[in-house]
């Protein structure tokens, strides 16, 4: 239970209809979620307009209602705020319902194109292994200190953050790393938090379906270290040419890091295969289980951002060379016919550029590099034919195949991503729609000492089509086939 009155705190209020000296029980942005006394949020979609729901919200129970757009008739007994943008309002209305839990923590958010899941994740892992209560929000799972929740998106919505921090704070998680992605931010789901830290990993073509151009998709991001407080540090790749954009306009402590670039953290590979990889960052060598290059990026990210949370040397050390791959990252396995299965969530065309190139720097050149690969329905369709090029020109062999179809016609998205297709790689590449299929016929081609890399779905166990999700596990089908073909 919470005063209107000081949930509103911090809220611009543009107008107010009735009381805000009652007391409500919850907060939805989802009229069919509300119940008795709560506050309703109308917000204006992609889809729909929360707007056309405030009548149903207020027949459910609300007392409250939040706008932008205050409706012609009014009910006695509720209260009508309107605010600029309503999302913005949610957010600061979550992180005052809740008791402002990002202040009681310390958190880190991690932002980019590739590698959040990533490095929030291994970061997640250090400092638990570092003896700390550590939280995680992240795309393929949320995790308040060792209890697990299942994650709906990479960036949940602001009441679930702030519902998941106050966890963390009831749990006494002391840092919390999570993924910050450019919907996040250009939705305000972000808003309000009190960081310490922000990261930029990389930043390349993504989401153009939902930014309308690069430059916006950017300066998204780049929002995201504006807003951050003179307390915290920003963090920034500048390998990358974003990464010193990301820096102009922030208050916070700037530091660098890079292989390439004069930066505070440079580092140089000194070894890089299947075993691992060996770093010498500043004067320092660091040794990590995790492979490729992207990783050296990654590690180093951590490294430095160990460093700044207050780890001695010794121990990002220690820690680092101790750390595990995430699951769907690079995840991969040798079968007993010697053929070696990589599952990897590369799912962008630098992604897949990066995880292709890496392999292809550890492979000798008689054995295969088998890909399976396909792009997501209902998603950014420029990214297609871009990443039928980079498989078709980086693999000896290409099985086209659906990932998660969702509304569209997956005969079709294959037809996208064969249009990148140069013609002399046209004699490499097939497409399969069924997936499983797809996935078989590639364990069928592969002999010994070959290498087959699935693509695009990584930790994902699900496959969507028409809004059923099927169970599918990449990682599961490859292993299962693999041993029924064994020659
Ligand atoms: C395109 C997009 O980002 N959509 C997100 C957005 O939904 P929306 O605002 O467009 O919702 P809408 O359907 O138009 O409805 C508008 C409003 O009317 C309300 N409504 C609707 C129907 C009704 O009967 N009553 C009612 O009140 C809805 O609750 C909503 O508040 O806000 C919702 C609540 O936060 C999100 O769940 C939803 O994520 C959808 C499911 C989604 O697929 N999002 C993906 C693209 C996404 O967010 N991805 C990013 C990046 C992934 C990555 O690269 O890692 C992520 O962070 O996960
Ligand atoms: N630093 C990096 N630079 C480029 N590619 C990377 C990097 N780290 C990981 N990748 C590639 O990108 C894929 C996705 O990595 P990860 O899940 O960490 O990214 P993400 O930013 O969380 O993605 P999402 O936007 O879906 O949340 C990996 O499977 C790998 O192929
Ligand atoms: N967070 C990304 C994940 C894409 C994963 C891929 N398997 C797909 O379904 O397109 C998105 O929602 O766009
Ligand atoms: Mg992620």
């Amino acid at each position: 239970m919470s005063r209107l009155k000081d949930i509103l705190y911090k809220v611009s209020l543009e107008a107010v209809i009735g009381d805000t000296n009652v007391t409500i029980k919850d907060i939805h942005f989802d009229s069919r979620k509300v119940e008795l006394n709560d506050v309703f949020v109308a917000i204006r979609g992609t889809q729909s307009d929360g707007h056309d729901f405030i009548q149903k919200a207020v027949e459910n129970g609300a007392l409250v209602v939040i706008c932008e757009e205050i409706p012609e008739k009014t009910i006695n007994g509720v209260t009508y705020v309107r605010v600029k943008n309503s999302q913005e309002a949610l957010a600061i209305m979550a992180d005052n319902f809740y008791g402002n839990p990002s202040k009681n923590l310390k958190l880190v958010g991690v932002t980019g194109t590739n590698g959040k899941t990533t490095v929030a994740s291994l970061l997640y892992q250090l400092f638990t292994k570092a003896g700390f209560k550590v939280g995680l929000l992240s795309t393929v799972q949320v995790l308040v200190a060792d209890e697990k929740f299942p994650a709906t998106h990479t960036t949940p919505d602001s009441l679930t953050i702030n519902r998941y921090l106050k966890m963390m704070n009831d749990a006494g998680v002391e840092y919390c790393f999570m993924e910050v992605s450019s919907h996040g931010i250009a939705q305000h789901r972000t808003t309000g938090l009190v960081f310490a830290g922000g990261i930029f990993t990389n930043l390349s073509h993504e989401h153009l379906d939902y930014h309308n151009s690069f430059a916006e998709y950017r300066d998204v991001k780049k929002a995201f270290f504006d807003h951050l407080p003179a307390s915290a540090f920003a963090l920034t790749n500048v390998d990358d040419k974003n990464g010193r954009v990301m820096l102009q306009n922030t208050k916070a402590k700037k530091y660098t890091y890079a292989l390439k670039s004069v930066a505070d953290y440079k580092a140089q590979i000194l070894e890089n295969d299947f075993g691992g990889l060996l770093l010498k960052v500043n004067d320092q060598e660091v040794w990590t289980k995790l492979i490729g290059t992207f990783n050296a990026y990654n590690i180093l990210a951590i490294y430095a951002a160990s460093e700044l949370l207050g780890l001695t040397t010794i121990e990002s050390l220690k820690y680092i060379s101790e750390l595990t791959a995430v699951s769907g990252r690079f995840q991969y396995f040798i079968s007993e016919d010697k053929i070696t299965a990589i599952v990897d969530y590369a799912h962008t065309p630098d992604a897949l550029q990066n995880v292709l190139d890496t392999i292809n720097s550890i492979r000798t050149k008689n054995e295969e590099l088998i890909t399976v690969v396909g792009c997501g329905g209902d998603r950014d369709r420029t990214k297609r034919p871009k990443m039928g090029h980079i498989a078709s020109a980086l693999s000896t062999k290409v099985v086209f195949t659906s990932d998660n179809p969702r509304t569209e016609d997956p005969d079709k998205i294959i037809e996208e991503v064969e249009a990148g297709v140069e013609p002399q790689n046209y004699k490499k590449i097939m497409s399969i729609t069924n997936r499983r299929q797809a996935i078989k016929t590639a364990c069928q081609l592969a002999k010994k000492n070959d290498i087959i890399l699935i693509a695009g779905k990584g930790h994902e166990t699900y496959q969507e089509i028409n809004g059923v999700r099927k169970d599918f596990d990449d990682l599961k089908i490859v292993t299962e086939y693999l041993k029924e073909l064994k020659k």
